[in-house]
């Protein structure tokens, strides 16, 4: 099963609630750029990950500790049941690179074990155990674009008129999100405990407005991820040269993600960057999730 990278078009950050995590008020989008989750039976349990050239196999937590692991031992727990099956994972989102790949990982490994061990887990408990997971995976399950709030884990689909095209440029080298989060705090003592929210985005999904989308498109955690990686500046800046209509940080980073006018502007934009950087995608929007939830 496919599973998509997202993009946060507007990620608003509050003040550290009293458990440490950020209060939330986020647009994901789901982006079309995918690993690959399939699940077979097998007498123990086995997960085998495989990464194409642009993403970092050395990144990647030891057996038995990649989030694939965790999501199968929570549906086992919820459900009493044993951890059994073969799971293959074919990474290509790059890994702690603000596209959560681990979260789509999660998402995928959660619909594929349900289905292999037919436990037809209700849409509700499915969202709740990939909140269990982490902020993102809830998202990973719903896909397209979604108003998220918590601390991310709420998510609501949106109305999205939209068809659009992003350049995506990743590094090799990740960053830690919690470190993004904590350099935020840093740089932002005084942030408000609710953060502000994404009307001007919103407004622009529903008209299909790409202009006004770029104008909107707006990043709590850019200062922090700037300031820990001053060169993603340059690559911002190199990519609106080109052409992008606006470039942002995406998420935490260090992935800075270009919105462009059409397909035609993305190839455009992601030709004349390709020399410079190693890895230049380009990447259509919004796409499903892992899983329709009726409800979302
Ligand atoms: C940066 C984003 O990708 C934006 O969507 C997410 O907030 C990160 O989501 P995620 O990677 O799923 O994060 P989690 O696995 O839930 O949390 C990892 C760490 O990120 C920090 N964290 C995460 C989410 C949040 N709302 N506040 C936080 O402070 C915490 O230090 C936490 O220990
Ligand atoms: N299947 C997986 N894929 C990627 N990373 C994983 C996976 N399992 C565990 N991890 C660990 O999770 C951490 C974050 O990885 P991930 O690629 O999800 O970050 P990210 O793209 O920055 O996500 P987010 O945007 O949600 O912060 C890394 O330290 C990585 O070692």
């Amino acid at each position: 099963m496919r599973v998509p990278a997202k993009v946060n078009l507007y990620l608003g950050v509050g003040a550290p609630r009293p458990d440490g995590f950020h209060p939330l008020d986020t647009v994901y989008q789901a982006i079309g750029l995918y690993d690959d989750v399939t699940a077979g039976p097998a007498d123990d349990w086995r997960v085998d990950v495989r990464t194409s050239d642009h993403v970092a196999a050395e990144a990647l937590p030891p057996a038995g500790d990649n989030i694939v692991d965790r999501a199968a031992r929570l549906l086992a727990a919820h459900h009493g049941v044993d951890v059994r099956g073969e799971l293959r994972v074919d990474k290509d989102i790059p890994v702690a690179a603000g596209l959560a790949g681990g979260s789509a990982d999660a998402a995928g490994a959660l619909v594929a074990l349900d289905r292999l061990w037919q436990l037809e887990t209700p849409d509700d408990d499915l969202l709740r155990l990939a909140g269990e997971l982490g902020s993102d995976v809830p998202f990973a399950l719903v896909g397209g674009s979604a108003h998220g709030t918590g601390r991310g884990e709420l998510v609501h689909r949106v109305p999205d008129e939209g068809g659009w095209w992003w350049v995506v440029v990743p590094f090799r080298e990740g960053l830690s999100t919690p470190d993004v989060y904590r350099r935020f705090d840093q740089l932002h003592p005084d942030a408000p405990v609710v953060p502000t929210g994404p009307l001007a985005v919103l407004g622009a999904l529903q008209d299909g407005d790409v202009r006004a989308l770029a104008r909107a498109l707006h990043n709590d955690l850019q200062a922090a991820a700037l300031d820990l990686r001053p060169e993603l500046a340059d690559v911002i800046a190199a990519g609106e040269e080109a052409g992008g209509l606006r470039g942002m940080v995406s998420g935490s980073g260090p992935t800075v993600v270009l919105l462009c006018g059409s397909g035609d502007e993305a190839r455009q934009v992601a030709g004349t960057l390709a020399p410079s950087y190693d890895t230049v995608l380009i990447a259509p929007a919004p796409v499903a999730g892992a899983h329709l939830v009726v409800r979302a």
